[in-house]
Formats: structure tokens, C-alpha cells, sequence
């Protein structure tokens, strides 16, 4: 109907571990409002219309068992969305073998990564800052990225991220 990208759905994989918050910024992105979830096995498709732009969202189950099976995910995806849990200190390290292994991944070589620092209402969480430099982002050349803090309960943060993700659709 129209022409050049306007009308195209963009590709969005929804990953990070198990308890990030992933269904729950799906469905805030979907419907302004925090859903009740359960774990996911397997994933949520849902379009997000964001000005024109659409986007195709697949939020998927990040419990261990089924990281393994992200990769048949991966085909023609633009934007990975991967949200971390800003309390789960301990699990930080996992997040980050799981980020490199995807970064080197063939089918994701194109993506772009925005990365949510969610449930920034907890108290003595990591800051968006804390995340990035144990995630080392700053040594990511290969792949556009962004950090953006956020709380999917009160959906604070998230259009940001939206935002950065529009702006990088036609720079490529
Ligand atoms: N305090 C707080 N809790 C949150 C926030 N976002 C999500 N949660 C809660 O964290 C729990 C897990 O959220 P989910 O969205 O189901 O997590 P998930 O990443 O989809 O988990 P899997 O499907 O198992 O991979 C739920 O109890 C959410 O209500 C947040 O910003 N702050
Ligand atoms: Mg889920």
C-alpha cells in the first residue's frame, strides 16, 4: 500500500532471563496495563503499532531449559529486546554469557539490542550505569545498543526504549 518501510513489520526477539519482566513490558507495550503472568513456556507473538512503525514481538520463556531454543528465533530478526532483572545481582553474570553468545550469533549479526534495566522501583537495585559496565556495552561495535532503565509495573521507561528503537529503523 505504501511505499518503502512504513508499512514492513519489524522482527523483535523479547529475551533475558527467566522472571526479567518479558511478558509483563509485552503486554504493558500491548495494552498500558501489567497482566498477570506465569512463566512462560514457549512465547507471546503480539504487532505494537508505535507512529506507523509495526513491530512484531516475540516474547520468549527464559527459563534455562528453553534458552537453548532462542536461536530458532533468531531468522530476520532486527531488534533484540533483552531485559534484565536490576535486583537479580547474582544472575547478572549469566545475562551477559547469554547477550555475548547472541551478539555472535549469524542470524543476528544485523540486530540492533536495547537492553532494559527493569524493576527500577526495587529497592537497591543495579542503575542502568552498573548494568552497563558489567555488561561492558561500551565494547559492542558490531551492533547498534542502547540502555534504558525501566519499571514494567508502572511502565515507566518503556516508551523511551520504543523511542530509540523507531529512531533506528531507515538508518540502516
Ligand atoms: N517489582 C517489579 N516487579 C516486576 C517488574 N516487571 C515484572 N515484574 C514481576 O516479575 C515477575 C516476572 O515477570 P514476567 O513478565 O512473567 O517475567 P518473564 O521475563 O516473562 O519470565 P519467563 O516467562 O519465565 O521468562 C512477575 O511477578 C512480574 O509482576 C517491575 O518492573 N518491578
Ligand atoms: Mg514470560
Amino acid at each position: 500500500r505504501w511505499p518503502g518501510h512504513q508499512c514492513q513489520e519489524h522482527k523483535v526477539i523479547i529475551v533475558g532471563l527467566d522472571n526479567a519482566g518479558k511478558t509483563t513490558i509485552l503486554y504493558q507495550f500491548l495494552m498500558n496495563e501489567v497482566v498477570h503472568t506465569s512463566p512462560t513456556i514457549g512465547s507471546n507473538v503480539e504487532e505494537i503499532v508505535v507512529k506507523n512503525t509495526h513491530f512484531l514481538m516475540w516474547d520468549i520463556g527464559g527459563q534455562e531449559s528453553l534458552r537453548s531454543s532462542w536461536n530458532t528465533y533468531y531468522s530476520n530478526t532486527e531488534f533484540i529486546i533483552l531485559v534484565v532483572d536490576s535486583i537479580d545481582r547474582e544472575r547478572l553474570a549469566i545475562t551477559k554469557e547469554e547477550l555475548y553468545r547472541m551478539l555472535a550469533h549469524e542470524d543476528l549479526r544485523k540486530a540492533a539490542v536495547l537492553i532494559f534495566a527493569n524493576k527500577q522501583d526495587m529497592k537497591g537495585c543495579m542503575t542502568a550505569a552498573e548494568i552497563s559496565k558489567y555488561l561492558t556495552l561500551s565494547s559492542i561495535k558490531d551492533h547498534p545498543w542502547h540502555i534504558q532503565s525501566c519499571c514494567a509495573l508502572t511502565g515507566e521507561g518503556l516508551c523511551q526504549g520504543l523511542e530509540w528503537m523507531t529512531s533506528r529503523i531507515g538508518v540502516r
